[in-house]
């Protein structure tokens, strides 16, 4: 294709530059109008919305079918998982009395072709477990966070000093814990190599960003740019500020792609449980008269969790679609768990061009998504201000005697957890 020529008459090569400079800004303005429009974009915005418009996507309810409108029930189908997920797999809790009312419930819904809804298997207490991973293990070295673009968070992790921060009293010394933010300037010139595309410049006041790069949102952006110098932070304030923490082969987000050469293995209790989802999933799909019009055929004791992501999500962040296509595996399915408030998760297909399903997600639900939806853009426009009750500070957990600082932190908050296969055969062969 021919490349297009700054006009005779712009003679410097500053004029020329900034012709240039310019012609990009159009196409990008375009793009981003373009995108504005498509069908995806349009139900992010209806979700978001206070007032209901005629746009709005009906919400799925898999966990109470009766909540569902006529015509959106008619294309739920129960499936049978192949395993009860408590009985190979401890993490989800203890076997009661409870569980044998709903061992191997699953759902599909006739127009999400791949994607396999998990309604909660978990037990209360197992939730928490996850949740506690989730904010005290997951968040030390040598996973990488939202936060270390900007910040020097010391290896033991944001809420292992958020905690300590927490048990001191008023008059204690807290400098210790405090937390330096990396300089921003550097005689002027903004530091350039950085680590992922949370440190682009604020262009405007929106707390949603393009989804090229990091399709999350961060409020950390245009606070970021109204700082230059370095400055000590309290645990406390960047707790909330936590977006994300990489699983296993860290994902270099600038590079839309992971560091191979440091390979670091998925924890062992988020392994074992995406392991067992894997297993349940198998074999399940669509069917139509004799045979399947869709169906998960990848065998789960060949999944190997290789990557993953804990999103913590605050009641006003978003997350803008996207398409997980960094993996060399897109035929393993990605294991998604969510935990704490309920959000509105939108689905489409391999473009922003259809109009996506909304779901609502609750606390322990989980997603395998497996073929199609594999590939399928997808996105969180929504998180609701609703959690569960046995999350809340108060309650007593016997493993984790701490709970109400946790249950402080999720009564205001969503995590998920999901985790991938990466390589196309297991790195461990
Ligand atoms: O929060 C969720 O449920 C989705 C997260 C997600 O899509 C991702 O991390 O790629
Ligand atoms: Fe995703």
């Amino acid at each position: 294709m021919e490349t297009l020529q700054p006009p005779a008459h712009l003679k410097s090569r500053r004029q020329k530059e900034m012709w240039k400079r310019q012609l990009l800004q159009n196409v990008k303005e375009r793009q981003k109008a373009q995108e504005s429009q498509t069908p995806f974009r349009i139900a992010e915005r209806s979700l978001q919305s206070k007032v209901v418009t005629p746009d709005r996507p009906p919400v799925v309810d898999f966990t109470n079918l009766e909540n569902n409108p006529p015509e959106v029930r008619a294309k739920i189908i129960r499936v049978e998982l192949s395993h009860d997920l408590r009985e190979i797999c401890p993490l989800f809790g203890r076997t009661d009395g409870d569980w044998s009312k709903r061992r191997t419930v699953a759902y599909i819904h006739s127009d999400i072709e791949g994607l396999i809804f998990i309604p909660n298997p978990f037990t209360e207490s197992a939730q928490r477990q996850l949740i506690y991973n989730c904010l005290q293990k997951y968040t030390q070295a040598p996973n990488s966070s939202s936060l270390d673009a900007h910040y020097d968070v010391p290896a033991e992790g944001v809420w292992n000093l958020y905690t300590k921060s927490q048990r001191l009293s008023s008059n204690e010394d807290d400098s210790q814990l405090l937390i330096r933010r990396k300089s921003r300037s550097n005689n002027g010139q903004k530091i350039t190599e950085s680590a992922d595309p949370y440190d682009a410049p604020s262009t405007s006041g929106q707390r949603t960003k393009s989804v090229d790069k990091d399709p999350k949102n961060e409020d950390m952006k245009s606070e970021l740019s109204s700082h230059n110098t370095s400055e000590l932070m309290h645990p406390s304030e960047l707790i909330r500020k936590l977006r994300w923490v990489s699983l296993g082969y860290q994902y270099n987000w600038s590079e839309k792609t992971y560091f191979f050469d440091r390979p670091i293995p998925v924890p062992e209790e988020a392994a074992k449980l995406s392991i067992a989802i894997a297993k349940a999933v198998e074999g399940i799909g669509y069917r139509q008269g004799d045979g399947f019009r869709w169906q998960n055929n990848f065998k789960g004791d060949n999944y190997a969790p290789e990557a993953g992501i804990v999103n913590y999500y605050q009641l006003k962040d978003t997350l803008m679609a996207h398409v997980d296509r960094s993996e060399l595996n897109m035929e393993a399915p990605l294991i998604s768990m969510s935990l704490g408030h309920k959000c509105i998760y939108l689905i489409g297909e391999q473009t922003r061009d259809t109009k996506p399903h909304a779901i609502l997600l609750q606390s322990g639900d989980v997603m395998a998504m497996t073929g199609a939806s594999r590939s399928a853009f997808h996105g969180v426009p929504k998180i609701l201000d609703d959690g569960p009750s046995f999350l809340q500070p108060g309650t007593i957990d016997e493993n984790i005697p701490d709970w109400d600082v946790y249950g402080e932190y999720v009564s205001k908050a969503r995590i998920n957890l999901n985790i991938r296969q990466v390589n196309v055969s297991s790195s461990s062969t």
